[in-house]
């Protein structure tokens, strides 16, 4: 039988791979501050590594259907809009039969859900075409008293929702900088990642580790990060302590950054949008 080709997969085929690739990068990265990686379980009793690879190859057909949809309507509007919270919330079932009921990826099929079909949509735009389509409000998204919507009410901080309304600060103007400023200093590319992960903690506010930990945990997890950075990163060796002692901490604290975590996901996706379609 003849081998299928990759460029004979489908615009929607390759940007599924692309999105389900960017999680598994993701949740292999190590070693991640309080966070799942090959190590082990960070700050979480109900996730583990096997478990998060599974969860990212259950949301491939909903990726898919993100793209596809983008490419039938064609246009940003209320219609995609809603068809895509229609197929995000299907995932997201999909995402709990899997895993039995752990929320491993609800952020995840967020930010890439709307980053998949913005780049089905507008290849150019992305960021840009996501957020637009983030503003809009998909009439019958159910209104649940998430962890996000209790912090938000309590601290007023801004969670996932206005990260992509906004057009993904935390990846355009920290995470993807840096893993192209690390790269260029030739740090490899596991310390590269890890030092974008790093560069997105410094300023994000996750509504994860405001559940858990409050504004103490916020504090602790974004001049944490910014320590391992100033320290020279990842790659080297003050700033290796700094890392082990900001995992020490935000273990300490029962704090996981999951939001950056995903956000990541998001800057290895936008990343390797350029020369794949
Ligand atoms: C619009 C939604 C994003 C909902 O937003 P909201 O803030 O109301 O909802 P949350 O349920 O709190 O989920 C937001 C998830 O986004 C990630 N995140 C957190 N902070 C940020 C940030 N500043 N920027 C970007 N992303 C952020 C984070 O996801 C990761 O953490 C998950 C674990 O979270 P947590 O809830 O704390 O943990 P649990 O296991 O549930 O509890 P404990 O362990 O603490 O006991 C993990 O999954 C990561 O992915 C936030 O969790 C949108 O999701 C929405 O509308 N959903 C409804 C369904 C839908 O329509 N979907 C289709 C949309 S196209
Ligand atoms: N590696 C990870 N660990 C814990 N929560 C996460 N949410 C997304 N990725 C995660």
């Amino acid at each position: 039988m003849r081998a299928l080709k990759l460029h004979e997969l489908s615009l929607a085929d390759r940007l599924a791979d692309l999105a389900v690739d960017a999680l598994i990068d993701e949740a292999d990265l190590s070693p991640k501050p309080a966070l799942v990686d090959r190590r082990g379980n960070g700050a979480h009793s109900d996730l583990h590594l096997g478990l998060m690879h599974a969860s990212a190859l259950s949301l491939w057909p909903m990726f898919k259907a993100m793209a596809e949809a983008a490419i039938e309507f064609d246009e940003i509007g209320l219609p995609l809009r809603e068809a895509l919270g229609q197929i995000g919330r299907e995932g997201e079932q999909a995402m709990l039969i899997t895993t039995q009921g752990v929320n491993t990826h609800r952020g995840a099929i967020w930010a890439l859900g709307l980053l998949t079909a913005a780049a089905a949509l507008q290849p150019r735009a992305v960021t840009l075409t996501a957020a637009r389509l983030a503003l809009l409000n998909d009439r019958y998204a159910p209104q649940p008293l998430s962890h996000g919507v209790q912090v938000a009410q309590r601290y007023g901080a801004r969670g996932a929702r206005e990260e992509a309304q906004l057009g993904f600060p935390s990846v355009m103007q920290r995470g993807l900088p840096q893993l192209r400023t690390s790269r260029l200093q030739n740090v490899g590319e596991q310390n590269a990642r890890l030092d974008a992960l790093l560069a997105i903690m410094t300023e994000l506010a996750d509504t994860c580790v405001l559940y858990r930990a409050g504004p103490e945990g916020i504090s602790a997890m974004q001049q944490g990060a910014q320590a391992v950075l100033e320290a020279g990163g990842s790659a080297t060796l003050a700033g290796r302590r700094r890392l082990h002692e900001l995992d020490l901490q935000l273990l300490a604290l029962n704090a996981s950054p999951g939001g950056a975590a995903d956000l990541l996901a998001a800057c290895l996706f936008i990343d390797r949008l350029d020369g794949a379609l």
